[in-house]
């Protein structure tokens, strides 16, 4: 039973034997420190780089589905750069309500704040069960824990969601609803810059039927940030993911093999390209590197939606790449179920690209 084993306890004084969030472990009266089993390298804080302000892609989703056919053309140029140089980029005016945002963040808070007991409800049995919440990001094969708690739901092509605390799921039907929606649109546009009818990685992937998964991170208030880590440096699985934040900042992604702080930007969609974005383009868009510091300021909530193939998909580098007029191009990855990878990369410790590396035929 995966996240069902309690966190081995270990010499910190306070430490209480059974740690099934670190919201309780931040809570505890007077805690100072951190325990040496939240110990990572120090200084990960020394080495970002900040770029110059406005220089990380901004996406305007607004002329992307309503523009002229200029300005459409202009956001999928865009779109492909933004892909190709970075991974990631922000998405404004895409039309969801700020009040939908904020009450989607209040419900998460819900959450957590419910009693230890009432969240283990939902803390599932298997990886691949449609809810679970739990510490950290895989107790069960984690020497050093993520100062994190989450609940990771399933909303497509089922809806789940905890019955607790009420209303959440109906806010987070419709939150997952829009955002969907928003994927498809952005996914419509990378499809067109990478030479491909817009429907094409909608069609190909079974997108009608595609996964998507609602994940709300909590990093609590951490007496010593820089030795903590909230996620450690990995990529997604998916596509696309659409992250909010609560108004604190901590994601970093890579980019030109530096670390880059995003920092806060209300009322925009994060959005970072996943690895089946990078093998179906047959590693023409990588997936971007990614992490999550802790800060000694505020409870920092962020609310990630993975955009995937349906579970059945086999997904293999897009045919179209492979032959050209300039010669043939090895395929650099070989097919895999989608359901098959997903299970993969929650099954074990959250590693860079250590999942991706198993389907890669060659460096690309
Ligand atoms: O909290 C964040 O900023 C990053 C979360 C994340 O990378 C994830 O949930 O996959
Ligand atoms: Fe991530």
């Amino acid at each position: 039973a995966e996240t069902a084993s309690p966190l081995p306890s270990n010499t910190f004084p306070s430490q209480p034997t059974k740690i099934t969030s670190i919201k309780t472990l931040a809570e505890s009266p007077g805690l100072t420190s951190i325990p040496a089993t939240y110990t990572f390298t120090p200084d990960l804080h020394g080495q970002v780089t900040s770029v110059p302000e406005g220089s990380i892609p901004v996406i305007d989703y607004s002329l992307l589905i309503s523009g002229t056919p200029g300005q459409r053309s202009e956001i999928v140029h865009e779109l492909g750069r933004a892909c190709q140089d970075w991974g990631f980029f922000m998405v404004i005016n895409h039309g969801v309500p700020q009040k939908l945002l904020s009450s989607i963040l209040d419900g998460c808070k819900g959450f957590f704040d419910l009693a230890e007991e009432e969240k283990q409800e939902f803390k599932g049995n298997n990886v691949l069960d449609p809810i679970r919440s739990g510490t950290s990001f895989n107790v069960s094969v984690e020497k050093a824990f993520y100062w994190r708690d989450f609940l990771k739901v399933f909303v497509h092509p089922v809806f789940y969601s905890p019955t607790k605390p009420a209303g959440l799921s109906e806010i987070s039907l419709e939150y997952s609803q829009r955002v969907r929606e928003i994927a498809r649109g952005l996914l419509t546009g990378i499809s067109e810059s990478l030479g491909l009818e817009g429907s094409y990685i909608d069609k190909a992937l079974n997108l009608e039927r595609g996964k998507q998964i609602f994940i709300a991170n909590l990093y609590p208030t951490c007496p010593q940030p820089e030795l903590a880590m909230g996620m450690p440096p990995h990529s997604d699985h998916g596509l696309l993911t659409l992250l909010i934040q609560n108004g604190i900042g901590g994601l970093q992604i890579q980019h030109k093999g530096k670390w880059v702080n995003v920092g806060t930007h209300s009322n925009s969609f994060l959005v970072n390209t996943g690895d089946h974005l990078e093998i179906l383009s047959n590693g023409r868009y990588k997936s971007v590197l990614h992490r999550a510091m802790v800060n000694n300021k505020g409870t920092r909530i962020s609310i990630a939606m993975a955009h995937g193939p349906s579970l059945d998909s086999v997904v293999s580098p897009a045919p179209e790449f492979l032959v050209s007029s300039k010669g043939d191009e090895p395929a650099a990855y070989i097919g895999m179920k989608y359901k098959d990878y997903l299970e993969l990369q929650q099954s074990n410790k959250l590693d860079g690209k250590s999942c991706l590396d198993r389907v890669r035929i060659s460096a690309v």
